[in-house]
């Protein structure tokens, strides 16, 4: 029988309206995947495994008091679990005080990938620098080697972009101009007419995206021979380049907001495995997916409204699996030497140790795909590319990072069907 508990904190962003309140949806799939381990009779053996959690409205202040709650009060707790990258931030660097392994579902920020800072930090979230690779596979299929990048100034895209620019370096592709705003962005998208840029990276959260969209139709770059990169879907929502305009003061139509948009490129990482693969938990993703829609009805969504977080549901689900598969690893290695699980404190830094090797090593098919972190903790996953045509996203391929291969569907469309070209081509007269 599993009538002895292993506990575990977690911290979810679900009130408040700054920053990401993904728990709204993460919450309950990570209770299904607590659901799940415990009715496993071979996982944690005659354990339970429970989860104590709290609200941290991705705020990191309230994130680090719920953390101080759930460790300065009975039972111990063997990692914690959490969310936003603010919060994340915060709780990753206390942690280490602790001894404990903190394991993240919904933090893309790039500055969490610090061993320094995060001794014992993992997360099934992928940083925001998964798109870099993917973003240089597509330059060097079109042989770009001229671009140009245009960034809101916050610390996840200032961060990105530093590690852009070292793998365009490293791949021998010129960056003619760096521009960055802080929310408006006219002067630099005219700068990047002026600097004749064609090829443009742009990395901003959505509402800046609509501005920067009216700003590329105002100076027309756009059409054959330009080409954007935005961010994917799981950043924006659907039609995003043509709502809000009136409450935001956009003075573009929907119309011109659709040409600037037509045939831009995007990248987002891969959050849900291909729907009829049977994963770890025996379900696949599509029945993962009908669970937590009947869920999230029986708390009260209405079934055609999904909550914040739901695109990084199986990533909670995965982190919940990840922390039950990383605890039973470290009780099997344990007892090899007649050591208990129960005998971890906050100083125990043996079992502490064993516990972030656990981690360390975790590898399975997950909901969210295929569940494995580099040395930095950072979770390692695929991409997908696609393109704007006539204001509907089509999937143009996709890519895996560690075998550098990249899946491609030739449905990409351009202007004349002329890919455009990275500089002006000068036709020498023979
Ligand atoms: C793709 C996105 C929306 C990026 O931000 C993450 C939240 C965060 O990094 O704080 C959640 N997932």
């Amino acid at each position: 029988a599993k009538d002895r508990l292993l506990n575990i904190g977690g911290i979810f962003p679900i009130g408040g309206s700054d920053g990401w309140q993904g728990g709204r949806a993460c919450q309950p799939s990570a209770m299904l995947a607590m659901e799940d381990v415990n009715s496993r009779p071979d996982l944690l053996p005659g354990y339970k495994l429970n989860l104590a959690w709290n609200d941290s409205l991705c705020e990191p202040g309230l994130g680090a008091a719920v953390m101080y709650d759930l460790l300065y009060n009975q039972p111990t707790k063997l990692m914690l679990l959490g969310g936003c990258s603010t919060v994340c931030t915060t709780i990753g660097e206390a942690a280490k005080m602790w001894n404990l392994v903190v394991l993240s579902y919904g933090s893309s920020s790039p500055a969490l990938s610090d061993r320094q800072r995060f001794p014992t930090f993992f997360r099934t979230h992928p940083s925001a620098t998964v798109h870099n690779p993917t973003r240089i596979k597509i330059m060097q299929k079109y042989n770009w080697s001229r671009v140009a990048i245009l960034q809101q100034a916050e610390e996840v895209f200032i961060s990105t972009v530093e590690d852009l620019e070292l793998r365009c370096k490293e791949a021998n592709i010129e960056i003619v101009t760096r521009q960055s705003f802080l929310t408006d962005p006219t002067d630099a998208v005219r700068n990047l007419k002026r600097q004749d840029a064609r090829i443009i990276v742009g990395l901003f959260y959505v509402n800046a995206a609509r501005r920067v969209l009216c700003e590329i139709f105002k100076n027309k770059l756009f059409g054959k021979s330009y080409v954007w990169f935005f961010i994917g879907e799981g950043w924006y929502e659907d039609n995003w380049f043509e709502s809000h305009l009136q409450e935001e003061n956009l003075n573009c139509t929907k119309e011109e907001m659709r040409a600037a948009a037509q045939y831009h490129l995007t990248t987002e990482a891969l959050m849900w495995n291909k729907d009829n693969e049977k994963t770890i938990s025996g379900m696949t993703a599509g029945d993962f997916r009908r669970r937590l829609n009947q869920a999230l009805i029986d708390l009260g969504y209405e079934n055609q409204s999904t909550p914040v977080g739901y695109q990084e549901a199986p990533l909670a689900y995965d982190a919940v699996w990840s922390v039950a598969l990383a605890l039973n690893k470290t009780m099997e290695t344990l007892a090899a030497v007649n050591r208990s699980i129960e005998e971890f404190t906050y100083t125990n830094k043996e079992i502490a140790d064993e516990l972030y090797k656990a981690m360390n090593a975790t590898q399975f098919l997950g909901v969210s795909g295929r569940v494995a972190f580099s040395n930095d903790g950072d979770r390692i996953a695929w991409t997908q590319v696609e393109q704007m045509i006539e204001g509907r996203y089509h999937k143009l391929g996709y890519f895996d990072v560690q075998t550098d291969n990249l899946t491609w569907f030739n449905r990409e469309k351009w202007i004349g069907d002329k890919v455009p070209q990275d500089r002006t081509i000068v036709r020498r007269q023979l």
